[in-house]
């Protein structure tokens, strides 16, 4: 039995991961860590840590969890740059423990990122679209963010330009973030929980690819894929596809 610890457990994504944990036969719940819990105690006797907390201090727990030798499988998304650091300093210590950082377990997402990836070799044009419900701290979400640099790394690879554009805007925002050249638009609506499309334009033509998670069910198997693979998978993984 893999013993697993969740971290964030009183969230919408941390209650989703309790259940989840709780119905697989060959994993065990061995702690529901909240915020305001003893993160060093709850780790005890736990081989996987699922980290679903909001993104302040992530990098603290990640690391936390890499220095009592527990594997991390991370969902937390909006961290990036000086919180990595400390995390590749932690694992520098403790080789053998591995972290994932994986911005969306939904496999239908995954899929979308690769699909993106293929598709924007053959347009002139892309732009990504990342549409959430407006509890959501971050933006650009992290798939987002994910997904134009996988973009952005197929295009430079494949020697496509940048996408046309002779716009200037008039107002600071109109035409979205720029992600390694990639623009990336955010919605936050009532309703939604987390869909992203990816609009491609060619001369006469537009192909659009989109995902919707309209449950967090979504996100679970990919959840407990990464959980019971992460001991095979020692140091640093950013993306599920790696796993897949
Ligand atoms: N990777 C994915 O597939 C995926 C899917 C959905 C959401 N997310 C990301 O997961 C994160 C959580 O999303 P959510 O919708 O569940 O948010 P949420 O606000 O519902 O839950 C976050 C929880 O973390 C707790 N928390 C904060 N700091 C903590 C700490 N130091 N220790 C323990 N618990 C702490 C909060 O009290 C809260 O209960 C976000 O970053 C979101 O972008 C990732
Ligand atoms: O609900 C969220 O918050 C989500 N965050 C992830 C992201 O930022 O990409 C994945 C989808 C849901």
């Amino acid at each position: 039995m893999t013993a697993v610890a969740v971290i964030g457990a009183a969230g919408r994504m941390g209650r989703a991961t309790v259940d989840a944990v709780e119905a697989a036969g060959d994993l065990t719940l061995s702690a529901s860590i909240g915020r305001n819990d003893d993160l060093v105690a709850g780790l005890e006797g736990a081989d996987v840590a699922v980290v679903m907390t909001g993104p302040e201090g992530v990098d603290d727990i990640v690391a936390t969890c890499v220095e009592q030798g527990v594997h991390a499988v991370v969902g937390t998304t909006g961290w990036t740059g000086p919180g990595l650091a400390k995390v590749r300093a932690a694992l520098e210590k403790s080789p053998s423990t591995g972290v994932l950082l994986a911005p969306n377990f939904a496999l239908g997402a995954v899929l979308l990122m690769r699909f993106a990836a293929e598709a924007a070799k053959h347009f002139e044009s892309v732009e990504v679209v990342e549409l959430h419900h407006p509890n959501k701290a971050d933006a650009p979400s992290g798939t987002a963010r994910h997904t134009a640099e996988q973009i952005a790394a197929a295009r430079r690879e494949a020697g496509v330009g940048p996408s046309p554009d002779a716009t200037t805007a008039s107002l600071d925002g109109a035409r979205g973030a720029d992600v390694e050249g990639v623009r990336v638009h955010s919605v936050r609506l009532r309703g939604l929980v987390a869909h992203e499309e990816v609009l491609l334009g060619g001369p006469g033509e537009q192909l659009t690819i989109r995902h919707d998670s309209f449950d967090r069910i979504s996100f679970m198997p990919g959840v407990l894929l990464a959980v019971r693979q992460i001991a095979n998978r020692p140091g640093l993984v950013q993306g599920l596809e790696h796993y897949l």
